[in-house]
């Protein structure tokens, strides 16, 4: 049995529509503090539009999530402000998000040394360490983490995993959308298939 207190994510019968296609239906999922979970499945077939549907940016065409515990989403559009040096972006959040563990963030993920950099100027890897290190600092036990190990390095995937992997232990939760292998311990998979109406 969870703990009331922990963070949990429960999705029931979800279905999915957009436009005219039917990209899932009946698509449960449950995932617990301290697990990982990760969304496998062909280009188009709606993983993003899950991820999207768990963080409430996305109404299902039907079915219902439950969440307990904030949600911090990473996908392909890092809030952070192009013109700015990251570390002033990354500051802006912090002062939003009010947590203190940006240091220990950038450390981890290695930024330090581009905090003078316009964010326009980073490359794919760097940019998508930055958006890991400001959801790091937002304190969110749930994570969304949409192709998370796009663009990175060999070095940096075995970061971004390790992050991950901390992350569940200290109690929180992770959805992982990728095409790429993840190696985390016990992580789960879920593998959307073709929906045939
Ligand atoms: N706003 C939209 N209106 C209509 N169709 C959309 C919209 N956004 C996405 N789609 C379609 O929904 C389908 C699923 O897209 P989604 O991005 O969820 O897939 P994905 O599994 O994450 O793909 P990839 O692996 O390429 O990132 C695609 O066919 C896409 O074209």
């Amino acid at each position: 049995m969870n703990d009331p207190g922990q963070p949990r994510l429960v999705a029931t019968d979800l279905a999915c529509r957009r436009g005219d296609r039917v990209l899932f239906r009946s698509l449960s999922l449950s995932v617990n503090s301290g697990e990982a979970l990760h969304v496998t499945g062909a280009n188009g077939i709606g993983k993003s539009s899950l991820l999207r549907i768990v963080a409430g940016l996305l109404t299902p065409f039907a079915g219902k999530v439950a969440s307990k515990g904030m949600i911090g989403l990473v996908d392909e559009r890092p809030a952070l402000d192009p013109e700015l040096p990251l570390g002033k972006t990354l500051d802006f959040w912090r002062g939003i998000d009010g947590a203190a563990t940006d240091g220990e963030a950038l450390t981890a993920l290695g930024l330090e040394p581009l905090l003078d950099i316009p964010v326009r100027y980073l490359s794919t890897g760097q940019r998508k360490r930055a958006a890991l290190a400001r959801l790091m600092s937002q304190g969110a036990p749930i994570w969304l983490l949409d192709e998370p190990l796009n663009g990175l390095d060999r070095d940096a995937v075995a970061m971004v995993e390790g992050l991950v992997a901390g992350h569940c232990k200290a109690g929180g939760l992770a959805v992982i959308a990728s095409h790429q292998p993840v190696a985390i311990e016990g992580l789960r998979e879920l593998a959307l298939e073709e929906y045939a109406a």
